[in-house]
């Protein structure tokens, strides 16, 4: 893929496009396939950069596994406890998913494993997963303390925790959950506000036992009984409704549209954005649903749709962390404003999309606030300006975003740094243009 692309104002969107595979429960097919007695098959894996260094640190750490021609992935599993120490380094890439829970994986084993990844990941804050990993037995050198690379020494005795969450944070729960399988005894993880819970409901598919409970507080207590007999499954994994988010806005956007994008995951942890958008006054329809390996998924239709401006509470942005540059690039065509606070997270992604978002709007012409933990976006209810060339810092979803926002806009907009959308979206440009966008490259050297 080019450096640069640039989108333009199109025609009617239209058509159906199934999205790649979900990338949260496709790291953690490969992870849980790989801790699992016998063999694994899984259909629809996420083939994105991020999974696919999943899948070579899962190797790397003693699993069998294979992508057969038909594009299913096979799995042969080591057992809870059964993975051996690698030979090289564990580089992560880009994927804050993969380090973190992979981190938790290995501080319950008793071996030494250095992990790194690219220049996003590591900036990113570590911390959060070696501060309660060390409280289980497990050991990290790192060079300032919070960051990438590091050195997780794991433990041969590991101790079972109950740990609260100070910030609400899938990856850290997930890293928890995945390093009391070979703890003895009960390991407890306490969210206020509820996460993604992807690992549980797989966790259980595969064999474990797993136990979830209402706190007093309103928040839950998810408890992992340690050293369970993980046996090899079969599934699919449902399309990613944090990709489905950008041909849905498009398609909201973009005047005369209707498409269709089927067999997408619908758990409620995860469909924040929908709910949003729908309060705006979109007409998007769950059509067919069903369960998928334990999970809901639906064919969702979309038609375009006058949208007006809301406040979108905080307590939402667990469940729609990643699509808040998506829905800022909504909220720039609505009519009125719309708030989106809780954000503080948005900072410490793949790069700081408050930022990011603010910056980029306000070059498209769109009147924006940021504040410490918030965006607001001042819709026309019109068509921003756009005309811009948006800097993605390598950032996948803030140069999709942007992307989607061309489509609609006045004047075209660019980003640099494309190749960055391979992480969890592999296919994106192709598969936008066959729902009739205008996605170009502009670079002379384009592939
Ligand atoms: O557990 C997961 O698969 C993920 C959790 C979220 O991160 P946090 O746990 O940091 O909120 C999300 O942003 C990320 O894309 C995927
Ligand atoms: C934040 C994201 O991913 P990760 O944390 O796995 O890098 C994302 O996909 O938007």
């Amino acid at each position: 893929m080019a450096k640069t692309l640039h989108s333009g104002r199109v025609q009617a969107l239209s058509g159906s496009a199934r999205v790649p595979g979900d990338k949260s429960i496709s790291h953690r097919a490969l992870m849980l396939g790989a801790l699992a007695v016998g063999e694994s098959v899984v259909g629809g894996l996420l083939e994105g950069d991020d999974v696919l260094r999943t899948a070579a640190c899962m190797r790397a750490l003693g699993a069998e596994i294979t992508r057969h021609e038909d594009g299913r992935w096979h799995l042969f599993g080591r057992g809870v406890g059964g993975l051996s120490e690698p030979a090289d380094l564990l580089d992560m890439g880009n994927s804050g998913t993969g380090a973190r829970l992979l981190m938790g994986l290995v501080a319950t084993h008793p071996f030494t494993s250095f992990f790194t990844g690219d220049a996003s990941l590591r900036s990113r804050p570590m911390r959060r997963v070696t501060e309660p990993l060390a409280r289980m037995g497990a050991r990290f050198f790192t060079r300032d303390g919070g960051r990438l690379p590091l050195a997780v020494v794991g433990t041969a005795s590991p101790l079972p925790i109950s740990y609260e969450l100070p910030v609400a944070s899938a990856q850290v729960k997930s890293a928890l959950l995945l390093a009391g399988l070979n703890t003895p005894g009960e390991t407890t993880v306490i969210e206020r506000e509820a996460t993604r819970d992807h690992t549980e409901l797989m966790l259980r598919n595969f064999g474990a036992d797993v136990r979830v409970e209402a706190t007093e507080s309103g928040g839950r207590a998810i408890t992992v009984t340690g050293f369970p007999e993980l046996t090899g499954r079969q599934f699919e994994v449902p399309a990613d409704p944090s990709s489905a988010a950008f041909p849905t806005v498009a398609a909201l956007l973009v005047e005369g549209s209707e498409i269709v994008l089927p067999g997408v995951g619908i758990n409620p942890l995860r469909t924040g954005l929908y709910q949003t958008l729908r309060e705006m006054g979109a007409d998007l329809r769950y059509e067919n649903r069903r369960d998928q390996a334990g999970e809901p998924v639906a064919d969702l239709r979309v038609r375009a749709s006058r949208l007006k401006g809301i406040d979108v509470p905080a307590e939402r942005a667990p469940s729609m962390i990643d699509e808040y540059p998506i829905l800022a690039v909504a909220a720039s065509f609505a009519e009125g404003t719309t708030r989106m606070r809780g954000l503080a997270e948005l900072r410490v992604k793949e790069s700081d999309r408050l930022a990011a978002m603010a910056r980029g709007l306000a070059a498209c012409g769109v009147v924006v606030e940021e504040e410490a933990d918030a965006l607001i976006v001042h819709g026309k209810g019109r068509a921003p300006r756009g005309d811009a060339l948006i800097a993605t810092r390598f950032d996948h979803r803030i140069a999709m975003a942007f992307l989607v926002l061309g489509m609609a806009a006045e004047r075209p907009v660019a980003i640099d740094e494309a190749e960055a959308i391979d992480t969890s979206f592999p296919g994106f440009v192709a598969l936008m243009n066959g729902l009739g966008a205008a996605i170009g490259s502009t670079d002379a050297d384009a592939v």
